[in-house]
């Protein structure tokens, strides 16, 4: 379970999180919808100890966070996090070497766990291509790749389906069911409410620097109250039939 109690975070003279109380139960989905800015990424962030709360306790496994270097170093071992945007992500030259990073980084040497990883996300064929020749789609699976080498116990996944076409989402959405299989906690931050709700065990809302709302669905006029990117064109509906 990850939990924060009355976390309170600011950039600058901004105050992000003003007393966020959020639960994630190991073994449910977890989706985190807001609107822009409302401090999803932020919030995230603090569950692998990228940033620390200004008050206010997070809980990983039971166990208040501790922000020594040992203690990140092993936090972020069992918690994964994937950006947003897999730039941000990617170090290492090579398809290979970036999978291989994590592990290398933390002592472990089993090129057998790195081959296992690869070949679970089809990228045996590109083991040596460079990462910055990848498609964005390409990059994304790299930068799944890579966290789930670390054999974490929770994946943060922030904004997961952005800049993905229909397959690159529905494999995300495989992706998700395959770790609550595999025993693996995920955490997703998104706008997109029909893939959010699709995975969801459960929903919360960030708004306003607190959780506003949790349930295990988001009624739609909630989702319009909370301005969620799916009902924004609502007039447009696809024409039937073959337009060729
Ligand atoms: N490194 C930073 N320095 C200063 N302000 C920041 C920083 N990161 C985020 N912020 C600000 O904190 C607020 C919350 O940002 P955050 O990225 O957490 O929101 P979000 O809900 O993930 O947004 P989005 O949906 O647009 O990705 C925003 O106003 C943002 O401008």
């Amino acid at each position: 379970m990850i939990e924060t109690e009355e976390l309170r975070f600011r950039h600058g003279d901004e105050r992000v999180l003003d007393g966020v109380n959020f639960t994630a139960k190991a073994g449910e989905v977890t989706v985190i919808f807001g609107r822009n800015g409302a401090g999803k990424s932020t919030l995230l962030r603090h569950f692998n100890g990228l940033l620390e709360p200004d008050s206010g306790t997070v809980f990983v496994g039971g166990d208040p966070v501790a922000y020594d270097d040992d203690s990140l170093t092993d936090l972020r071992r069992r918690v994964g996090l994937v950006f947003q945007n897999p730039d941000d992500q990617l170090v290492a030259p090579t398809v290979e070497q970036d999978v291989a990073f994590g592990p290398r980084n933390a002592g472990v040497d089993e090129p057998e766990r790195i081959d296992r990883v690869l070949s679970e996300f089809d990228l045996d064929s590109q083991t040596e291509r460079l990462c910055n020749t990848l498609s964005g789609g390409e990059k994304k699976r790299v930068s799944l790749a890579g966290v789930l080498a670390m054999e974490p116990e929770y994946v943060l996944l922030d904004e997961p389906t952005a800049g993905l076409d229909g397959t690159g989402c529905r494999a995300i959405g495989q992706f998700v069911e395959s770790l609550t299989d595999a025993g693996i906690t995920p955490i997703i931050a998104t706008h997109d409410v029909g893939f959010g709700l699709t995975v969801a065990d459960t929903v919360t809302v960030l708004d306003g620097g607190v959780i506003d709302y949790r349930g295990d669905t988001l009624p739609r006029s909630l989702a319009d109250r909370y301005g969620l990117r799916q009902y924004v064109f609502e007039s447009w509906t696809a024409p039937d039939g073959d337009l060729s």
